[in-house]
């Protein structure tokens, strides 16, 4: 897609050489720790070093035969109580800004479950080579891009991570302006989806079938029969404090791309619900191209998430002690009034946090706070027979009129949610080209399309 829509030169990757691949640290016991990058690193890791001999045993202890179940009764299970409180937890606040004991280990941490499922165990599992959880899907779309591209092969090999020169928004912007430029698509950007209905000859908008990219809960609200899978999983909402230091007051000490709160250091109230900073001008350096390149010392961090509306409420509670509970507080407050007044909390935390964590003692000359409410979606245990049963009742309630794509349903990775859609997309068309009449195509067949047939092979 990046070739397709000519963003090439705007493309910015980091090796898998540079310090931001290779450094990733935890913040535990008044420091910061490497992360490790494999399972033998994460065995031998220092903060585990008293809880090895108990993690052996998952060499010897069998499946559990649970179709699911939560990553924190899956690593306790597995390697003893305790494996999840540093290393575990802090890896979820990283990728899903979530609480261990409620996310499900097979949507998120698939490999895990499956290492157990064919092994019987997870270090052996990985010691065998085994784990990759690729559907067909997957194995053809590989096989199709690495057939015309062979170069990708290399790129994939030797980059970490990659991002573009204004973000990863110049992704979306090009992806805009190409379909625009191609005269075959719409954008109705002021318009207000009320209801999805199906029917037949009607104004203003006919459509084949409808391809619903949003947030599951957002669309139940416009379906007549709402299938009750849409609404089952909450988002959290993340806080994200950009600040912008003078580099000659500001070093970083251990260059990398950032570091990790884990839960045994968080608390609303100790780390105030800081999840982790990122070490942007680190990360990806390449990315500034102005005159403020190696003159500036650029971080972002992130707080809330899982822990977003406790900290929140402790804020609220101790800036008006007179108010007789934190829930009563919220209440209370105008929202826009509560947003400002936790725009500048959140500005404190983080700037408190980085003059703590990573003794930079100097004042930031730019902070910009941005609440992203309700931005991760949380797979709770039994997310995948969610799917499963919400890919039934779309065959069956809207006769293949429907399709889902979005971070609410397999994936919440840019890369996921690009793979899914592209794949929806691809099996629409091919069902409308398949037979002359593309509206009886889509209706009232088993084989119809709803984003979700991959739930039946992760
Ligand atoms: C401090 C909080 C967060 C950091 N990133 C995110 C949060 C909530 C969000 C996030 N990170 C990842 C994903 C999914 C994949 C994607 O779209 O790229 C999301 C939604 C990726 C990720 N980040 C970390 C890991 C181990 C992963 C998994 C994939 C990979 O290995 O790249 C670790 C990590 N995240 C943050 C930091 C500071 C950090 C490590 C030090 C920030």
């Amino acid at each position: 897609m990046i070739k397709a829509l000519r963003l090439d030169s705007r493309l910015e990757p980091v090796p898998k050489t540079s310090p931001a691949a290779k450094n990733r640290f935890i913040y535990a016991h008044k420091k910061l720790h490497m992360l490790p990058t494999s399972l033998a690193g994460a065995l031998t890791h220092p903060l585990l070093a008293a809880k090895l001999p108990r993690a052996g045993l998952d060499l010897i202890k069998g499946g559990s035969g649970q179709e699911d179940e939560s990553i924190e009764s899956f690593v306790n299970r597995r390697f003893g109580k305790g494996f999840s409180d540093d290393l575990i937890s802090a890896m979820v606040h990283g990728i899903y800004a979530g609480d261990l004991s409620k996310l499900s280990v097979r949507s998120t941490f698939g490999i895990l479950y499956h290492l157990e499922k064919d092994y019987g165990s997870v270090i052996l599992g990985m010691l065998m080579g085994g784990g990759a959880v690729e559907t067909p899907w997957d194995r053809t779309l590989k096989e199709n891009i690495m057939a015309k591209m062979p170069e990708l092969k290399t790129f994939v090999d030797k980059t970490s991570i990659y991002s573009f020169t204004d973000g990863l928004e110049d992704l979306s912007k090009a992806l805009e302006q190409d379909l625009v430029e191609s005269g075959r698509v719409n954008i109705r950007k002021e318009s207000w989806v009320e209801k999805l209905i199906s029917i037949k000859d009607h104004d203003p908008i006919q459509a084949n079938t409808v391809i619903a990219a949003l947030p599951p809960s957002k669309l139940s609200h416009l379906l007549p029969v709402a299938p009750p899978e849409l609404i089952y999983n909450p988002s959290v909402t993340v806080a994200v404090v950009n600040l912008v230091y003078n580099a000659d007051q500001a070093r970083l000490a251990s260059p990398g791309f950032g570091y990790l709160i884990p839960r045994s250091e968080n608390s609303a109230v100790r780390h105030r619900g800081l999840l982790g900073v990122v070490f942007d001008s680190c990360a990806i350096p390449t990315q500034d191209k102005g005159p403020s390149r190696d003159h500036t010392l650029k971080l972002t961090a992130m707080i809330g998430g899982h822990m977003f509306e406790d900290v929140a409420a402790h804020h609220e509670y101790k800036s008006s002690p007179s108010q007789s509970s934190p829930s009563q507080s919220i209440t209370q407050h105008d929202s826009k009034a509560r947003e400002k007044e936790l725009t500048s909390f959140f500005k404190e935390v983080a700037t408190d946090a980085v003059k703590r964590h990573l003794q930079i003692d100097a004042s930031p000359e730019i902070v910009k706070v941005h609440i992203q409410h309700d931005c991760i979606p949380q797979y709770l245990v039994g997310h995948l027979q969610r799917m499963q049963t919400l890919d039934r009742s779309l065959r069956k309630e809207y006769d293949g009129l429907l399709a889902v794509t979005g971070a609410g349903y397999l994936g919440v990775s840019i890369n996921d949610c690009i793979k899914n859609a592209r794949e929806v997309a691809e099996s629409v068309m091919s069902k409308l080209e398949e037979e002359d009449d593309g509206e009886a195509a889509l209706v009232g067949r088993q084989d119809a399309v709803t984003g979700l047939e991959r739930a039946w092979f992760l």
